[in-house]
């Protein structure tokens, strides 16, 4: 299994190249691509880690040679929010970079499993498909939105919230990966219960937990070591369904399952084609169906602007 990281010199490639390192499975490839020219040096580094995953670097304008046999991508090449931007300022730069990564992952590795964690997501994962359809290759089964932060960070704070161990809360977050286009669906964690109150704040913290660590890291950049650790338990669970492990779930923005948006973050069984089957999202709470309702028109727009930035 190839798995490759585009960005893999940034603040997020290098925290999951070093987890994925430790964590792929026995006689994995992991290609590390960045524009940085340290990157094969970041790979070198990582050669003296004892496990069975070999790792080489690639820096330079094409990351062509990082791609080759690829079966998983993923993709956090781009810049990062500072105190007060939104996700959707970086686009103007991502746009492009995005296109041109993708571009170059339909002609050297058509069938990988592509992974995008460049924000704004909810525009780039449309730009994405709109390169792989204008090269012929695109299947929707294979190009993902990677929102597992909203999880790891919803398991997280209600964890704390009601004193729970942490491995035992389970929740499904749809919709996107940006303000009001997150929903944690709070009303399926099993055993607890919330106030109107706490459904309120706990959804709100969620939805601005990206703000809250740009707001800490004080110009110095956003969230990269919970993202190293969202992204690789994604890229594993990617990994895990194409060797053919039964029940691997995650959430995911994709494309195609929803009533609600051409690209939707919703519950997706994972296997040996990528997305095996979209899941339903279950029932949801009337504070949930109106969150989800009022969401619809800011992510539509999202994806339309990734649209036409590619058409
Ligand atoms: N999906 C999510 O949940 C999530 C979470 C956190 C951050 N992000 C996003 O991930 C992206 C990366 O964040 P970061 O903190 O790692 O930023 P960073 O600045 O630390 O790293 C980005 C890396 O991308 C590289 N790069 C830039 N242009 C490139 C190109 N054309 N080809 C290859 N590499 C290129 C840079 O050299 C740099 O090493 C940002 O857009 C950020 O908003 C997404
Ligand atoms: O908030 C950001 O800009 C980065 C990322 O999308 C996050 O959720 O932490």
């Amino acid at each position: 299994m190839k798995v490759a990281v585009l960005g893999a010199a940034g603040g997020i490639g290098q925290a999951l190249a070093l987890l994925l390192k430790t964590q792929l499975p026995a006689g994995s490839k992991l290609s590390l691509y960045d524009i940085a020219p340290v990157t094969p040096g970041v790979a070198v580094d990582l050669s003296h880690i004892p496990t069975a995953v070999e790792v080489k670097g690639f820096a330079g304008q094409d990351p062509s040679a990082a791609l080759e046999g690829a079966d998983v991508v993923l993709i956090s090449a781009g810049v990062a929010r500072k105190p007060g931007m939104d996700r959707s300022d970086l686009f103007n730069i991502n746009a492009g970079i995005v296109r041109n990564l993708v571009e170059k992952c339909a002609a050297t590795c058509p069938k990988a499993l592509i992974g995008i964690i460049t924000n704004p997501v909810n525009t780039t994962v449309a730009i994405a498909a709109e390169v792989l359809k204008a090269a012929g290759v695109y299947d929707k089964s294979r190009l993902f939105g990677v929102t597992t932060l909203d999880v790891i960070r919803s398991e997280t704070f209600i964890a704390e919230a009601k004193g729970l161990n942490v491995a035992d809360v389970k929740l499904n977050v749809i919709g996107g990966h940006s303000g009001v286009t997150i929903l944690p669906l709070l009303s399926q964690v099993e055993g607890i219960s919330f106030t109107d109150e706490e459904v309120a704040a706990m959804t709100t913290r969620i939805q601005n937990a990206g703000t809250e660590v740009v707001e800490a890291k004080a110009g110095g950049g956003s969230a990269t070591l919970s993202m190293g650790q969202a992204a690789c338990r994604f890229g594993l669970s990617l990994v895990r369904g194409l060797q053919g492990e039964e029940n691997v779930v995650e959430c995911a923005y994709v494309d195609g399952g929803s009533e609600h948006a051409e690209f939707f973050a919703q519950p997706v069984l994972l296997g040996k084609n990528g997305v095996e089957k979209l899941l339903a999202y279950g029932d949801v709470s009337e504070f949930e169906s109106n969150a989800r309702d009022a969401m619809l028109d800011t992510l539509k727009a999202d994806i339309k602007l990734g649209v036409e930035f590619v058409k």
